[in-house]
């Protein structure tokens, strides 16, 4: 059996992290740490490092660490690793407002899972995308920014319209926790 420290704030990513992983029968227990990590600024892989290696050292032990970013095609990717902040200030509706007049509505969701082995050691990075555009809100508001990111295997709903079970088979979340489930279980074999 593995297991391991997910160190997150945000609810509703340890949540959906414990239904991925249930749904597909991994016995990979999750306990989680929410400790308050500097967040720098840089493209979502420098982010994501210096995520995890700032909570290993912290906790002294090794550790999960996850960031989300929603990237825009029109905007070269901003507002990416950003997002947290655009959303808190500017909501779903200035997030469409964002990106009126621009050819395309076309958005990135990318998830990146980073694990650290303990401090000062380098986190390995595991990273999941989903495209999608960015539609006005529909569905329930309890996540983010879930109601205006339609995906396009979704069937034409926001990933928000989306029974949990439905966003989890095809979500960046999902895509970035199969490749860090299936390294802890090759590891957790050479052990
Ligand atoms: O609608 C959504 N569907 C998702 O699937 C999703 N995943 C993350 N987010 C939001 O995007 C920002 C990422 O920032 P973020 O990675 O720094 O997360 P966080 O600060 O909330 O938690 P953490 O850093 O303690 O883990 C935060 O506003 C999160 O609420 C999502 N919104
Ligand atoms: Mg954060």
């Amino acid at each position: 059996m593995t297991s391991f420290v997910f160190v997150t704030g945000n609810a509703n990513k340890l949540k959906e992290v414990k239904a991925i992983l249930a749904a597909g029968g991994s016995d990979i227990q999750v306990t989680s740490q929410a400790i308050d990590v500097p967040e720098v600024q840089g493209s979502t892989q420098e982010v994501a490092i210096a995520k995890c290696r700032a909570a290993a050292e912290k906790l002294g032990t090794a550790c999960v660490t996850e960031d989300t970013a929603l990237c825009f095609e029109a905007l070269d990717g901003l507002p990416g690793p950003y997002i947290k902040d655009f959303m808190a200030k500017i909501g779903h509706d200035g997030l469409n407002t964002l990106l009126d007049g621009f050819p395309t509505r076309a958005a990135t969701a990318l998830c990146t899972f980073a694990y650290s082995p303990g401090p000062s050691h380098d986190p390995i990075l595991f990273e999941g995308a989903t495209q999608g555009t960015i539609v006005a809100a529909r569905g329930p508001t309890h996540f983010g920014w879930d109601p205006i990111f339609q995906p396009d295997e979704g069937g034409g709903k926001t990933y928000a319209e989306m029974h949990g079970s439905e966003k989890n088979l095809i979500s960046h979340r999902y895509r970035a926790l199969e490749k860090l489930r299936v390294y802890l279980s090759e590891q957790a074999t050479k052990a």
